[in-house]
């Protein structure tokens, strides 16, 4: 695909940018009495309410011919039926294979029908959380398991940390699940110390098993393991594995029937929904598994067939493309207001960034356009005290996506209606501002005298006019969850076909990774560092010396 620059959608919102211009949100709202039950739509569980956005009926119908014109419809049929749309590394890219194996037999990609080994594995998946919650699974002394440790890190981490977090309320009794991603050593022995090797199962989360984090920390549980009564025999009944590396995970002691199977056809960042979620499903149990993938297939459905005009996915994505190409946002804000969705931002961050990072077209070419966003977010209210001041007053347009239950799972005293009420009030304070007027008036009110009111009032202008997407769920359940983890995934892929760009390669993080190992093995030998820049010469002196 040649740039989206030269698509004819892209050259009439450029003129169109220019209309709008002048036009603040609160005069579309007075324009149109219909506004916010036509900006608003639904799918598996979740409204979204797009209604403040600096859009009227022709930015969005020009923002659909942009996706049509870039080939999302064709695009998401290659998805879903399984055409290698991953194109550098001549992949399928099939994380709704994994969770349309309930609703539907087959999908033959390559010859094989992907969806009977999806079925094969979470029935693997089903026996193995059976046996540790019922006790049959014994650990080296005959006792019963207490703790799972996951240790996996970037998709294999985030994902199943994020949603094992978010399904909190419906954790099972009887297991406590960790999990360890970093390399800094803290990490691991901050968990190592809650547990006790008796009663402890690691499940080493690696699609390729080859990962330098999680494969360090993999082997220090296991000498934790080995050198806390355990024995080398042992490993195998306090081990398991998820990973498309077989022979790796054999080799470090694992028994071959507690390997989880992996696919190439999944990216990491995509990857909770396979066996990467098995701490998931001992932490919730298998039915809210289930719950949880059926939820996100509800929101693949919705992105396949619904109407472009009407699509979850579609309409953010477009939007997005709306500020970051046409209004110059550099970021996009998540804001959870759900304590367990706290670190959801976090997980669609990598999703987000490790996608659309890129500034290559599918083609090689280099992009003419900026792509993805730095993504980033925290719990309202928290955030309120935090970093709102520079989303009301700051120089830089962020939209925000706000994201709440209408019902708490903790109803305790007016916390979730005061919850709710600062969710509504931050983004109506976006759209709406203070103006100097206002200001000036609210402070003759208090009491200022007239220096006062000249002096203070600047600063309590906000402008206002800043969007945000509100997108609202009955309760947060494993299905709801599910759908809205799903929704952004898809929201990334809509982006990444607008911008042309390939959303399932990842070699950015490739270079990083190889210049580690060679500092690595500069920092543990008397090697001749001379050819080095100056400064990491400098740092790795600093190192040795504190080591001397
Ligand atoms: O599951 P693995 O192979 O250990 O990879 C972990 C993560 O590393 C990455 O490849 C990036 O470094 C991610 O895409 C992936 O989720």
């Amino acid at each position: 695909m040649s740039s989206p620059t030269e698509l004819t959608a892209w050259q009439k919102l450029t003129a169109h940018k220019q209309e709008m211009a002048p036009i603040n949100m609160v005069s579309l709202f007075a324009a149109d009495p219909q506004r916010a039950e036509k900006y608003t739509a639904q799918a598996a569980g979740w409204t979204l309410d797009y209604a403040k956005n600096r859009a009227n009926d022709k930015t969005l119908a020009l923002l659909t011919d942009l996706a049509k014109e870039a080939g999302l419809e064709s695009a998401i049929k290659g998805m879903f039926s399984g055409a290698h749309i991953n194109n550098t590394e001549d992949r399928s890219v099939l994380h709704i294979a994994l969770r349309a194996s309930q609703a539907q037999d087959s999908l033959i990609v390559d010859g094989v029908n992907v969806l009977a080994e999806v079925r094969a594995t979470l029935k693997q998946m089903e026996k193995f959380v059976a046996q540790l919650h019922s006790g049959e699974w014994k650990g080296y002394t005959g006792k019963r398991i207490t703790d799972v440790i996951s240790i996996g890190i970037g998709g294999s981490y985030l994902g199943p940390k994020v949603v094992a977090e978010a399904l909190t309320p419906y954790e099972k009794d009887g297991i406590k699940v960790h999990f360890v991603a970093n390399i800094d050593g803290s990490d691991i022995t901050g968990k190592l110390k809650l547990v006790n090797p008796e009663t402890t199962v690691f499940v080493i989360s690696s699609k390729t098993f080859g990962t330098l984090e999680t494969l360090s920390n993999a082997n220090a549980a296991r000498d934790w393991f080995v050198s806390n009564g355990g024995s080398q025999s042992d490993v195998s009944k306090h081990f398991a594995a998820v990973s498309s590396n077989v022979k790796k995970a054999v080799d470090f002691g694992m028994a071959k029937e507690n390997i989880f199977p992996m696919w190439d056809w999944v990216g990491g960042r995509y990857s909770l929904w396979s066996a990467i979620g098995l701490p998931v499903a001992i932490a919730v149990g298998m039915d809210n598994f289930y719950a949880l993938l059926d939820g996100a297939h509800q929101m693949d459905e919705h992105f396949r067939t619904a109407p472009f005009e009407e699509n979850l996915p579609v309409i953010m994505g477009a939007l997005g493309v709306w500020y970051i190409n046409f209004h110059n946002a550099q970021t996009h804000a998540l804001i959870p207001y759900d304590h367990y969705l706290r670190a959801m931002p976090a997980h669609i961050q990598q999703l987000d960034m490790e996608s659309n990072g890129k500034a290559n077209l599918l083609n090689g070419d280099g992009v003419e356009t900026d792509t993805g966003p730095i993504i980033w977010g925290g719990a309202g209210t928290n955030g309120q005290h935090a970093y709102h001041q520079l989303l009301h007053q700051g120089t830089r347009l962020v939209p925000v996506d706000f994201i709440a239950p209408l019902a708490s799972h903790n109803p305790i005293g007016e916390h979730h209606t005061q919850l709710f009420a600062n969710c509504l009030s931050q983004s109506q304070a976006l759209m709406v501002g203070k103006t100097l007027e206002q200001a000036e008036q609210e402070l003759r009110d208090a009491g200022a005298t007239a220096e006062q009111v000249a002096k203070i009032a600047p600063h309590k202008v906000i402008k206002g006019n800043r969007p945000s997407n509100t997108l609202l769920t009955d309760k947060m359940t494993p299905a709801t969850v599910g759908a809205l983890i799903a929704l952004y995934e898809h929201r990334t892929f809509v982006q990444g076909t607008i911008w042309g760009i390939n959303s399932f390669d990842q070699w950015g993080v490739e270079l990083g990774k190889v210049l580690g190992t060679d500092i690595y093995n500069r920092l543990v030998s008397d090697s001749d560092n001379s050819a080095l820049d100056a400064s990491t010469q400098a740092l790795i002196k600093a190192f040795k010396k504190a080591q001397a």
